[in-house]
């Protein structure tokens, strides 16, 4: 809803997107963010099986999108027309939102590993993204750990939003590539997706032993200080 154009023909909608309430309401929870502003995706899906592989919304690296609230509009929605949104909060394990008539769910743009199930009916939803001002410096990089470091070292490394998503792809490599097989029709340019995300898990496997961290039991990490916003 950026453009004019869409907002001059969807002014409901447009009024919504300038209603500050939820962006309020939420500051009152998550005030060190200092939401500032926010933008509306209108969403249909028709129906074929079509789905969303694993993704974040963003990164605090590219955008200053911070918060994302789905409005699902889907009256008569029945466990049979599937889409259903799963969210994976790695290490946790991961929770399955049918996307019900009128519920509202709200998670971390940059932090919430997510996607939509194969959907065989017809879908809707509006999706929020609610920004910060100075999205700020880019992350500090790594702190490296000594060898022999205690659990405690390893879990707050564990939780550094960077590592925390190497480590999340690489345990959920398998389900991630089926997800991404689920979503795109066979294609050369599905086959090539395929390629660079086996690289790219290969590379981030790399990181994760020089960082000491191949070896550690996932169930170590579920305690780890995460910081979801
Ligand atoms: O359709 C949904 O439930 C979520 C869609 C989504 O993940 C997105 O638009 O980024
Ligand atoms: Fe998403």
């Amino acid at each position: 809803m950026a453009d004019k154009a869409v907002q001059e023909a969807a002014p409901t909608i447009a009024a919504l997107q300038r209603d500050r309430t939820m962006l309020t309401m939420l500051s009152l929870f998550l005030p060190h963010l200092r939401l500032h502003s926010q933008l509306i995706k209108l969403q249909y899906n028709a129906g074929s099986s079509g789905c969303f592989p694993l993704h974040y919304d963003s990164d605090e690296s590219v955008d200053a999108r911070r918060v994302t609230a789905i409005l699902y509009l889907n009256p008569g929605w029945e466990p049979a027309h599937g889409g259903e949104l799963q969210l994976f909060p790695w290490p946790r394990p991961p929770v399955t939102i049918p996307p019900l008539d009128n519920r509202l769910v709200i998670f971390s743009t940059c932090r919430m590993l997510h996607r939509v199930l194969p959907s065989l009916a017809e879908r809707f939803c509006l999706t929020t993204w609610m920004s910060i001002m100075n999205p700020g410096p880019p992350p500090t990089p790594i702190q490296h750990l000594e060898a022999g470091s205690s659990d405690r070292s390893l879990e707050n490394l564990a939780a550094q939003p960077e590592v925390r998503r190497a480590l999340a792809k690489v345990h959920l490599k398998d389900s991630w590539a089926q997800s991404l097989i689920e979503s795109h029709a066979d294609s050369e340019a599905r086959t090539s997706m395929l390629a660079t995300f086996w690289r790219e898990v290969e590379l981030l496997q790399q990181k994760i032993k020089i960082l000491g961290l191949d070896g550690i039991e996932v169930s170590k990490l579920k305690h780890a200080p995460v910081q979801w916003f």
